[in-house]
């Protein structure tokens, strides 16, 4: 193991230029961090952070009584009993102090963020380095992989103590490529701040987490801050030319000196997506890249396989792999658990997919795309979280019932909230929806009775392996419960 330096708080807090924070009194030895007061050992520097549902202020006076060395806070603490640093923004100072503490990091770290197909750019640019060659590993939603082993699931965005020591980690067993998924939760945490990031993707915008960022401008200016403050400038910025948005990412790259790598459909691409021909189990790729034309095979079906196989072909690309070993490792990619996963294909040529979309723009996305494959009627088992934007509920219900022959609403994590109520937003915009609470029972009667061609999508749990019901995770698994299902369906034929 590299050691974690010992080092006094002065060192960390003038290891990285920011914002000058205030060193109040004393300069201890600081042998740890964290902001969870239950988790202080003699030595440490708390953070006292005030929090979406608690004022981590409140627990100074335990910290220090537990052996804490300093306390890092806002302004508006005139003193404490140990070393005690005030800074505006302490959430941006602890990350800070934890790139410091934890010092090296892999050489080459890359992130994506957007509303959708985050994790699915950070495995695919994996793959892409670790068909190159390179040790990889990638953070977010499922966990962290190293080298195709995964160990999670976690925060999308892990907090900056743990992300720091995981990078510290990697280093030290020589990982030297990362790819990092940057949610709107962790940047506007900061909790990415400090990360050493060559390049970093823009996928989409789309209504989602509006709970949580009130509206539209406060969730872009989350995402924005990956480009305009964690990344340093002369990073890479590989932005998605198709999206509304791309105008606004690229002018926040470009105020910070990044290099703009646009990619899409849109002419003047600079990875562009020249044509897509489908496959029966996949698809072919014409990619033009600066002036020269490529085609690939991918073994992925889907437009937006394509689109987020292009993004993490320009994260590689753009944090230093070479092109032509970027490109041969595109016809290996395989696709992430839980994202348009095909489960299963019926005695009758029935399919069955598991999917992970839980936005409209998701659901809108995966829909068209399998409608191509659809020879008979498309089902859609769906349902949507609950203590989270309402909003996207009856946004969700129309989109299944625009995109779905036959949409079938149920339960996905209802979390503290009543389920019914959920349900019923949902059903309110979805025309010729079915109602049917229980997420089992909704799978195994939608499976019972798919007809030959039919295809059915099970959106919103991907590889989620629970059920959340007032406060009580529940194991369930999608796809598990699709092959019970066709099982029974089978034993009553
Ligand atoms: C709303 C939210 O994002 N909350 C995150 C935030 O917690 P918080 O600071 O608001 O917590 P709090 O409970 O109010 O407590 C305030 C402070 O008091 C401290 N405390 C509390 C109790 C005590 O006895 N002693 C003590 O010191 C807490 O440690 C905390 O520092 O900071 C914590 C540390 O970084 C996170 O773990 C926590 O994530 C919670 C668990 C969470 O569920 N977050 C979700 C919404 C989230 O972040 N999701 C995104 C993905 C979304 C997506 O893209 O779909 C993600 O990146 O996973
Ligand atoms: N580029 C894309 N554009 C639109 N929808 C997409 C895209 N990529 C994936 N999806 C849809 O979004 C779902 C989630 O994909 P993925 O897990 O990669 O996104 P994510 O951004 O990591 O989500 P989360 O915010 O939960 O971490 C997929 O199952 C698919 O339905
Ligand atoms: N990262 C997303 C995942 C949502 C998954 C869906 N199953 C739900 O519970 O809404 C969130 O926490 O909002
Ligand atoms: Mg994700």
């Amino acid at each position: 193991m590299l050691e974690v330096n010992d080092l006094r708080l002065s060192d960390l807090i003038n290891a990285q230029s920011a914002a000058p924070a205030v060193l109040v009194s004393g300069d201890p030895e600081i042998v740890g961090l964290t902001a969870d007061s239950r988790e202080v050992r003699p030595g440490f520097l708390f953070a006292a952070l005030p929090g979406s549902k608690l004022d981590g202020r409140a627990y100074i006076a335990d910290a220090v009584a537990k052996g804490a060395a300093a306390v890092l806070t806002t302004p508006d603490i005139a003193e404490c009993a140990v070393g005690l640093v005030r800074d505006a923004n302490p959430r941006r100072r602890l990350a800070r102090m934890a790139a410091c503490f934890y010092g090296p990091q892999p050489e080459t770290i890359v992130a994506v963020t957007g509303t959708n197909g985050k994790t699915s750019v950070a495995e695919f640019t994996r793959q892409i380095w670790n068909g190159a060659g390179y040790s990889a590993a990638s953070i977010g939603t499922l966990g962290l992989t190293v080298d195709g082993e995964t160990t999670g699931p976690s925060l999308t965005t892990p907090d900056p103590i743990h992300l720091h020591q995981v990078l510290h980690d990697l280093a030290d067993v020589s990982v030297d490529h990362a790819a990092l998924e940057a949610s709107s939760h962790g940047l506007d945490q900061a909790r990415l701040d400090g990360v050493e990031i060559k390049a970093a993707a823009f996928t989409n915008l789309t209504r989602d987490h509006l709970d949580y960022h009130g509206d539209m401008d406060a969730y872009r200016t989350a995402k924005l801050g990956l480009f305009d403050r964690v990344m340093a400038p002369g990073g890479t910025a590989v932005l998605n030319m198709d999206s509304a948005e791309f105008d606004k990412f690229r002018e926040a790259a470009e105020r910070r000196q990044h290099r703009v790598m646009s990619y899409g459909m849109r002419p003047g691409a600079e990875l562009r997506l020249v044509e897509r021909r489908a496959r029966p189990t996949g698809q072919e790729l014409e990619i033009a890249v600066g002036g020269r034309s490529h085609v690939v095979e991918l073994a992925l079906v889907g437009d937006f396989q394509a689109w987020n196989a292009l993004a993490a072909l320009g994260l590689a690309i753009g944090s230093g792999t070479p092109m032509q070993l970027a490109l041969e490792a595109l016809p290996r990619l395989t696709g992430v658990r839980g994202r348009m996963e095909r489960v299963a294909v019926l005695e009758n040529g029935a399919a069955v997919y598991v999917d992970y979309a839980h936005t409209s723009d998701a659901l809108e996305t995966v829909l068209k795309a399998v409608r191509p494959h659809t020879d008979g009627e498309l089902w859609c088992v769906f349902g949507c979280g609950g203590d989270r934007d309402p909003g996207k509920r009856p946004m969700m219900g129309s989109a299944v019932a625009k995109y779905a022959d036959r949409p079938i609403v149920t339960d996905d994590n209802p979390r503290s909230e009543d389920p019914a109520l959920i349900r019923a937003a949902t059903l309110a915009a979805c025309k010729g929806g079915v109602e049917i609470g229980d997420r089992r029972a909704a799978i195994h009667e939608t499976v019972a009775r798919l007809g030959p061609g039919d295809v059915l999508v099970i959106a919103g749990k991907g590889h989620e392996q629970g059920q959340e019901i007032r406060g009580v995770k529940h194991p369930f698994d999608d796809a598990t419960v699709a092959r019970e299902a066709i099982a029974a369906r089978a034993g009553d034929a």
